[in-house]
């Protein structure tokens, strides 16, 4: 693990942006087209906002969520209504966005429908995942209803999952194709994540989720 220390969370916006649209071009480059993928929640709105007005061939960029909550567009919580407000706008308005989420009534009965068009994507060229105080990340959260399954080898490449501490239900990738991308960056700010992420460090995946992903991650803080 690389860890990368920024002065604030402006000057975070603008190196992992920077970072992130250097991959994604060095990826075109040899690749007809790059397949990222992206969390949602309260992070990393600053950091889309500045990449969406990057100048790179975003039409060859095909973009999706490392998980959603199973809300509609309108909610508040939608992280679809925020990646399009953030980043596929400006300049990034060109992406290919995969959706996360439609209208069935819950991610299990929603999931057939969705999971098609993400075998063509993988392997992700470029993952970037943010983190909750709980060690979760994508929507793999300690102690939800699936977690073992979706840490699985044989998991599918999209599940549900139910947690306490998640709110709704939830739809995530899962493990083995997060793990997959050919490059990994988190995205964490503020005193309580460093002091989680210090402490997933030393724990199973299986307690702190996060933990699967660390080991070849360049992970991105801000106070
Ligand atoms: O619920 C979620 O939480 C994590 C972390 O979000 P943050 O608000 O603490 O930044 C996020 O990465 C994930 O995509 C989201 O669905």
């Amino acid at each position: 693990m690389e860890l990368k220390t920024y002065p604030d969370r402006e000057m975070l916006a603008m190196g992992l942006a920077d970072e992130l649209a250097s991959a994604l071009k060095n990826c075109l480059l040899v690749h007809e087209r790059a397949s990222f993928c992206v969390p949602g929640g309260s992070s990393p709105g600053e950091t889309f906002s500045t990449l969406s007005g990057v100048d790179l061939d975003w039409g060859r960029v095909h973009v999706f969520l490392n998980d959603e909550r199973w809300v509609p567009e309108d909610h508040a919580r939608s992280n679809t209504a925020l990646l399009k407000r953030t980043l596929l706008t400006d300049r990034a308005a060109a992406a290919v966005h995969v959706p996360l989420v439609n209208d069935a009534e819950t991610p299990e009965a929603g999931i057939p429908d969705l999971a098609p068009a993400f075998e063509a994507e993988l392997p992700i060229s470029l993952l970037l995942l943010g983190m909750g105080e709980d060690m979760h990340t994508a929507s793999l959260f300690p102690g939800a209803d699936r977690l073992a399954d979706a840490m699985a080898d044989d998991a599918p490449i999209l599940m549900a999952m139910r947690a306490e501490g998640a709110g709704e239900p939830r739809v995530t990738l899962t493990r083995r194709v997060l793990a997959g991308a050919m490059e990994t960056h988190v995205l964490i700010m503020g005193d309580a994540k460093r002091e989680a992420l210090e402490r997933a460090r030393k724990r199973d995946p299986l307690t702190a989720p996060i933990a699967a992903f660390l080991r070849d991650a360049t992970v991105h803080w801000a106070p």
